[in-house]
């Protein structure tokens, strides 16, 4: 089966257009102001909208109150929410049990330990995504991890990779972690929240040779 893909913070119609051609299976829409890649509410539901129906909708949010939080995703209804910050498994679980959207969070990998505590999530998440560990933000860097810590690794649930992926090493960060599910962010940018449609298609033939 071929791997999915995800390119993440899209912010114009364009670019949406752009990853949809190339393949991608998932469009990523941050909600979090800090980010090069912020997208107000009513502009994020546009790009929902454009993109419904052609590629899972994935809402990027990092350790957002529950009213931001309710807010976003009354406004978008993404086919799935992303926690990118230190939300508990508690909280996630609580959002996943009582709202009809996909629950993915991210981890930021470290090393053998925090990849052994990332279990805590298993029955409160639907997937998690293997980042690497957050620096002036906590996703969206640019940095890959040692991809050698999910080798072999035996995943209880659906997983996904990210961090520094770009058309030129996600061939072999497929190749030797087995990931079923890439995404990328800065990897196909040609400045911070810039996308380039070019990176993108690049990325996406990279992704489905591999
Ligand atoms: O993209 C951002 O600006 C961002 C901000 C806050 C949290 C996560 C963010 N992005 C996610 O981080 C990973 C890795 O990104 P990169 O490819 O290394 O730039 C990915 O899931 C992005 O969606």
């Amino acid at each position: 089966m071929s791997v999915a893909i995800k390119i993440c913070g899209l912010s114009t119609p364009e670019t949406v257009d752009a990853a949809i051609e190339a393949g991608a299976t998932h469009i990523g829409l941050v909600h979090f102001e800090p980010s090069p890649r912020h997208v107000p509410l009513d502009l994020a539901r546009e790009l929902r909208e454009q993109a419904r129906g052609k590629a899972k909708v994935v809402l990027l949010m990092v350790n957002a109150d529950p009213e931001l939080t309710g807010r976003a995703l009354n406004a978008i209804k993404p086919d799935i929410i992303q926690f990118h910050g230190s939300e508990t498994p508690e909280w996630i679980g609580g959002i996943r049990r009582s709202l009809p959207y996909e629950v993915w969070k991210a981890v930021g990998l470290k090393d053998a330990g925090t990849l052994t505590r990332s279990r805590k999530y298993i029955g409160k998440v639907d997937r998690l995504l293997f980042d690497a560990p957050a620096k002036k933000l906590p996703g969206g860097n640019g940095i890959a991890f040692d991809w050698s810590l999910l080798a072999g690794h035996e995943h209880e649930i659906d997983w996904a990779l990210a961090g520094g992926l770009t058309p030129d090493n996600v061939a072999q960060a497929i190749r030797e972690t087995g990931a079923p599910l890439v995404d990328t962010s800065s990897g196909v940018e040609s400045a911070p929240g810039v996308k380039d449609t070019a990176l993108i298609a690049a990325f996406c033939r990279a992704a489905l040779a591999a």
